[in-house]
């Protein structure tokens, strides 16, 4: 049973493939209302007004998904969810085109005076001459931040017959003249716009991107949007320069704190604003609801999700391709574990034959993310595998390699601690399944699966049947055993597997054996 928490309006059609979805509840209802027990929660969805900070996930020890019904992830402390190993998803592009098209409105109404004329009208006024306003046509138009958004507003300007301006440093050849915009410096694009807008996600690199010393260098006369984040513009240099005349007005979307009450902005007539309605249209709300809601469903039914930002993008098809390599490596990982009792300080990981054509990265993750399952009292998965690691002092290696040891693929992975090495190497066989091929050293073939015991012992006649009469004499029946073996007389192994986990008192017993080296029950 799933319990989704909804936090902020979110289209209730878009939420269709959760209500869909079995034993799942929904509740609709605000992070901080009483009533909400936050630590029962598994999946929470949020649009940009609820902040979910690090107290709010300390508070949410069971979630494992936020989903954002929009683009923007800057109410969200990623690096926080992804330390916990929580998944962020977002839906990147449901609300381009509305946020896009208010963008466009926003500038029209700004150059037009459109706000300020209807509530003169309003107001029983008839000012013709007091509401001459400026044609874009002929007008150059700087884009700071050309993604998604940025483009669309681009193809709309031109139609207007404006000239673009294009600052993003992520801007290939390409891209821009495809799009027949020009690509151009920060300084060179505020020197030459009669329209600046942005649209970049607020980060630390662009917060303040436009302030007093970037206001300075444009043009008498400029006029300014943001229908991005607030903080992108510095307000209060804005508000200067809007003050000395020099920028002629802004249309505002969004501001640093929202709703923004008496701002030092909003006292400008050649100011106009929004309250943050960029993505606020039937269609953006239904898009990023049923993008979100779907990405969160195929999370909760362990299926890869497109639109992590704390995760990589994997296809279906990929995944299909992916997934039984995905689940060996997990397995593999947790057989390390149980194996290795003392501590590691690197992970040496390599893929051959035709798994080095396979996604290795996401692979390595989820290895690791098995491996430390059982082993530390946190919730790690592929988002904060790595990490994980990293805090632990433990090293990550991985190769690739043409030796496949005679099968078609191979999943190798050694935990080196002080003074040992343990060596776990798979495989996945085709109409067959994933199989262990090498233990710590020996050769053996097993599925790694269900209830395992693996015993090293000296290779000597009677050590086998001495442990199946334990065994048995214990009621316990063995569903599987495989040996294996380096050399006569030396030293052995056994794997086997059980219906059910196995007792302290069957291991203690065992332990007591003659040419027993030593046991280790693996649960997977
Ligand atoms: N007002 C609204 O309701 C509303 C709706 C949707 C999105 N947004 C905001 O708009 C932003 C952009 O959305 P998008 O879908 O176009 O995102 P996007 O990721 O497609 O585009 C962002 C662009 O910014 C560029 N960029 C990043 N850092 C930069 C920098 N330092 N200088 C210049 N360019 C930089 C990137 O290269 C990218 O091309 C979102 O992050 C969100 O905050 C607001
Ligand atoms: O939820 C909203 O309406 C705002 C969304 C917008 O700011 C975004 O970043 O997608």
């Amino acid at each position: 049973m799933y319990t989704v928490l909804v936090s902020d309006a979110i289209n209730a059609e878009g939420l269709k493939p959760l209500l869909d979805m079995p034993n799942l509840e929904i509740i609709q209802k605000k992070s901080d209302d009483p009533s909400v027990r936050l630590e029962s929660i598994d999946a929470l969805l949020v649009r940009s007004a609820t902040k979910v900070t690090e107290q709010l996930l300390d508070q949410m020890p069971n979630l494992k998904i936020i989903g954002r019904a929009g683009v923007g992830v800057d109410n969200i402390d990623v690096p926080a969810a992804t330390k916990k190993g929580i998944v962020v998803v977002n839906a990147p592009d449901g609300n381009t085109i509305s946020t896009a098209e208010h963008t466009f409105a926003m500038m029209a109404s700004l150059m037009r005076r459109i706000p300020q004329a209807y509530v003169s009208v309003k107001n029983t006024e008839w000012k013709r001459s007091t509401f001459v306003g400026t044609e874009l046509h002929g007008k150059t138009l700087g884009i700071v931040g050309l993604g998604r958004i940025g483009a669309e507003l681009a193809k709309r300007a031109k139609a207007f017959g404006m000239t673009i301006t294009v600052f993003d440093p992520f801007l290939t050849k390409e891209r821009a003249a495809k799009l027949g915009v020009e690509s151009a410096s920060l300084e060179q694009l505020l020197q030459s716009s009669d329209i600046i807008t942005v649209h970049t996600p607020l980060t630390p690199e662009t917060k303040g991107l436009i302030n007093s010393k970037s206001l300075s260098l444009t043009k008498k006369g400029v006029y300014f949007l943001n229908c991005a984040r607030g903080g992108i513009i510095d307000e209060l240099a804005l508000a200067d320069y809007i003050g000395s005349g020099h920028v002629a007005g802004a249309a505002l979307d969004v501001f640093e704190l929202e709703p923004p009450g008496e701002h030092p902005l909003l006292k400008f007539d050649q100011v106009i604003a929004t309250p943050h309605l960029g993505a606020s249209t039937k269609e953006a709300q239904l898009n990023v609801a049923t993008q979100v809601a779907k990405e969160v469903r195929l999370f909760l039914e362990d299926m890869p999700v497109s639109n992590s930002i704390n995760l990589p993008a994997i296809s279906k098809d990929l995944y299909a391709k992916l997934q039984p390599f995905h689940q060996l490596a997990k397995q593999m990982g947790a057989i390390l574990s149980q194996c290795v009792k003392t501590g590691i300080h690197e992970l040496s990981i390599t893929y051959s034959g035709s798994a080095t054509d396979l996604e290795t990265p996401y692979l390595t993750k989820a290895l690791i993310s098995g491996f430390f399952k059982n082993r530390i009292d946190a919730y790690v998965n592929e988002v904060n595998a790595l990490l994980t690691a990293k805090e632990r002092g433990i090293t990550i290696g991985e190769k690739i390699s043409v030796d496949a040891f005679g099968y078609s693929n191979c999943i190798t992975v050694t935990a080196k601690g002080e003074d040992s090495a343990f060596t776990v190497r798979g495989t996945y066989i085709d109409h067959y399944g994933p199989r262990i091929v090498f233990l710590n050293g020996f050769n053996i073939d097993f599925l790694p699966d269900g209830n395992l015991l693996y015993i090293q012992h000296m290779d000597r006649p009677g050590v086998i049947g001495r442990v199946g009469k334990i065994l048995g004499d214990l009621s316990v029946n063995i569903a599987t055993m495989q040996v294996g073996r380096k050399e006569a007389g030396g030293e052995a192994i056994m794997v086997l597997s059980f219906d059910n986990p196995i007792e302290e008192q069957t291991l203690s017993a065992l332990s007591k054996l003659e040419d027993i080296v030593s046991i280790n029950s693996i649960l997977l």
